[in-house]
């Protein structure tokens, strides 16, 4: 697969203070891939040097097969950006704004739900429908790579999953996707590979699949009558029993660890109230990478 993205040492500074401290990235045409971090990671700094709007203090950032800060016009037609604030005139109405970018736009109104408030001003909108009309103009002109700067931000439930889906819909389609965003299960959700920035160094990347692998899944249940865990058959995974009687298993082998645990429960025919078992989430991952800092 084709690299639409490949980022090298990458630095950024604002005056003597380093936000990005040299890394490497990388974007597969067609896959979503998640910047992830806390704030002032250096998230917003990396997408802007992305799309063109800021120049690297060191490094080399190639973007489409061009240097996106030199070449910024091929950026403007191939790529849809959606910044983290937008400023719209305020006095236009959705239908006016949308007509300025482009003649045609097309069902995407539809689509994110604000084809009813076409006609009504940007300042009357709601800060999840101008958060919404943000992606509707970063999807006119159908740009084949998409920036997608905290999307669903300020966004009711309801109204993310509708933005998830249309992403989803779009990656369908063959578009690439970059995303940040403070809601892991976002990228949980949508990313096919991610980086996990902290203070301006890339902490973990890799795909989804095997950033979440490195980590310990889990079992959690009651455990049954008043059982101490030495009556437990022997599992790969540690035990902690918790004071309020419920035990949970951190374990690599999820699979086994769980069969062994239900064929002993039937065995001695208990029930396991409240049983989970789960493989790590991207919270886990994340919390982790806080912690080892
Ligand atoms: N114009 C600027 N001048 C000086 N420092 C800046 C400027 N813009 C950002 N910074 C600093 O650079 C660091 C990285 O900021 P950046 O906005 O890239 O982080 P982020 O990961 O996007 O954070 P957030 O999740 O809060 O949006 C922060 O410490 C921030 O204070």
């Amino acid at each position: 697969m084709r690299n639409v993205i490949e980022v090298t040492g990458l630095r950024c500074r604002y005056g003597d203070f380093e936000a990005v401290r040299g890394i490497d990235l990388e974007v597969a045409e067609g896959e979503l891939f998640a910047l992830l971090g806390t704030n002032g990671a250096g998230k917003t700094t990396t997408m802007e040097t992305l799309e063109g709007l800021r120049a690297p203090s060191a490094g080399t950032v190639r973007v489409l097969g061009v240097d996106p800060f030199a070449d910024r016009d091929t950026i403007r037609a191939r790529a849809g950006i959606m910044l983290q604030e937008s400023g719209f005139p305020a006095d236009l109405t959705v239908a006016e704004m949308v007509r300025l970018w482009s003649r045609d736009a097309g069902d995407a109104l539809d689509r994110l739900d604000l084809a009813h408030r076409r006609d009504v001003r940007i300042k009357q909108l709601s800060g999840g429908e101008r958060r919404r009309l943000d992606l509707v103009l970063a999807l006119l002109g159908r740009p084949e790579l998409l920036f997608l700067d905290e999307p669903t931000t300020g966004l009711d439930p309801e109204s993310r999953r509708r933005t998830w889906d249309v992403v989803r819909g779009l990656l369908a389609e063959g578009t690439t996707v970059v995303l940040t965003t403070h809601y892991l299960e976002e990228a949980e959700s949508l990313a096919h590979r991610l980086a996990i920035m902290d203070r301006g160094a890339v902490a973990v990347s890799g795909t989804l699949v095997d950033v979440l692998a490195a980590q310990p899944a889990r079992i959690v249940f009651d455990m049954p009558g008043r059982l101490g865990v030495e009556a437990l058959p022997m599992l790969a995974g540690d035990v902690v029993h918790e004071p309020s009687g419920r035990v949970e298993v951190r374990t690599r082998e999820l699979q086994d660890d769980l069969g062994v645990l239900l064929a002993w429960a039937d065995r001695e025919g208990h029930r396991l109230s409240r049983l989970v078992a789960t493989h790590a989430s991207l919270a886990d991952v994340f919390h982790r990478t806080k912690e080892a800092a």
